[in-house]
């Protein structure tokens, strides 16, 4: 295909993506065209005459927009509490309401490494390694498991270590929860698959067709996992620990009285920037 000016292909994107219905038209050709073309905002506004030779595959990534796909997922990477991180087949997209979580452990996590020279933190169900990377990034003296039943998460994440130069400080590791899990971590954290089975068929489309399951189904409850983290957690938390949840907007009663039942007290509750209830604290 013969090179277009930036400008002209970035209102062409715009139009095609408007036409087709889809919501962020304008934001989502944005990052399309700059990806795929090497382009920034900058470059937009003072040369919209630059021309640009990836009219093919900005095309392509415009038919897959169109067709349903999630914005991320064409990019290959999302942004995540400053981070970006690369995706792949079995990993979650990891969404914003997810940095709530990240924002209410921090602080302990800095005292935890100030007072003990190192604050050890076991993430299930790493994905990305999005809510671990967070920490270890932000606390120099933080060290992480993260844990995933998928390899192709694990890859992943380790990828992702890796690329942020935090490798030293994390590691991948294959395990059902607390299967292949020793020893005590200071914290541990954890943003479960907490839908339950029958809710999947009616997520919107771009979450149910283009997020792994595995990531998504909490069982018959989507509670499942919330049982499984606290029967295991009392063997791998430090005395003095604290665990960090993600739960859904409805679970904060049912997840409540699951950990106070395995002995733990709610230390705090957060809610997200939708204003629905989204992380919990316990403490032992
Ligand atoms: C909701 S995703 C969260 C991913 C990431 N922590 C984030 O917040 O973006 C849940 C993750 O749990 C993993 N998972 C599902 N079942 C698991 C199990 N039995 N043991 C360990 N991890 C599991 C999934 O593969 C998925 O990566």
């Amino acid at each position: 295909m013969a090179e277009r000016p930036l400008g002209e292909l970035l209102r062409h994107a715009r139009q095609r993506l408007a036409g087709a219905g889809i919501a962020d038209a304008a934001f989502d050709a944005r990052l399309l065209v700059e990806h795929f073309s090497g382009t920034t905002r900058s470059d937009a506004i003072a040369s919209p005459d630059r021309p640009v030779a990836q009219v093919a595959e900005i095309e392509a990534a415009l038919d897959r927009r169109i067709a349903g796909e999630p914005v991320h997922r064409i990019l290959g990477y999302r942004d995540f509490y400053g981070m970006r991180l690369s995706l792949s087949t079995e990993t979650l997209e990891p969404r914003p309401d997810t940095e709530t979580l990240v924002d209410a452990v921090l602080p302990f996590v800095h005292a935890t490494a100030v007072r003990e020279s190192v604050c050890r933190i076991l993430d299930l169900g790493t994905g990305t390694g999005a809510i671990a990377l967070a920490l270890v990034t932000q606390e120099p003296k933080a060290e992480a498991i993260g844990v995933d039943v998928s390899e192709d998460a694990l890859a992943t994440a380790a990828a992702n270590a890796e690329a942020l130069g935090v490798s030293s400080r994390f590691s991948a590791k294959k395990s059902n929860w607390f299967a292949e899990i020793q020893g005590r971590h200071h914290l541990i954290v954890s943003n479960p698959p907490y839908i339950s089975t029958s809710e999947i068929d009616d997520l919107q489309n771009e979450v149910r067709n283009f997020d792994p399951r595995r990531a998504l189904d909490g069982g018959p409850d989507g509670l499942e996992p919330y049982r499984m983290i606290a029967s295991g957690a009392g063997r791998h938390l430090e005395e003095g620990g604290l665990i960090g949840l993600e739960i859904g907007h409805d679970q904060r009663h049912d997840v409540t009285v699951i950990f106070e039942q395995a002995g733990y007290h709610l230390s705090a509750h957060y809610k997200d920037l939708g204003g629905n209830d989204r992380v919990l604290v316990f403490s032992c």
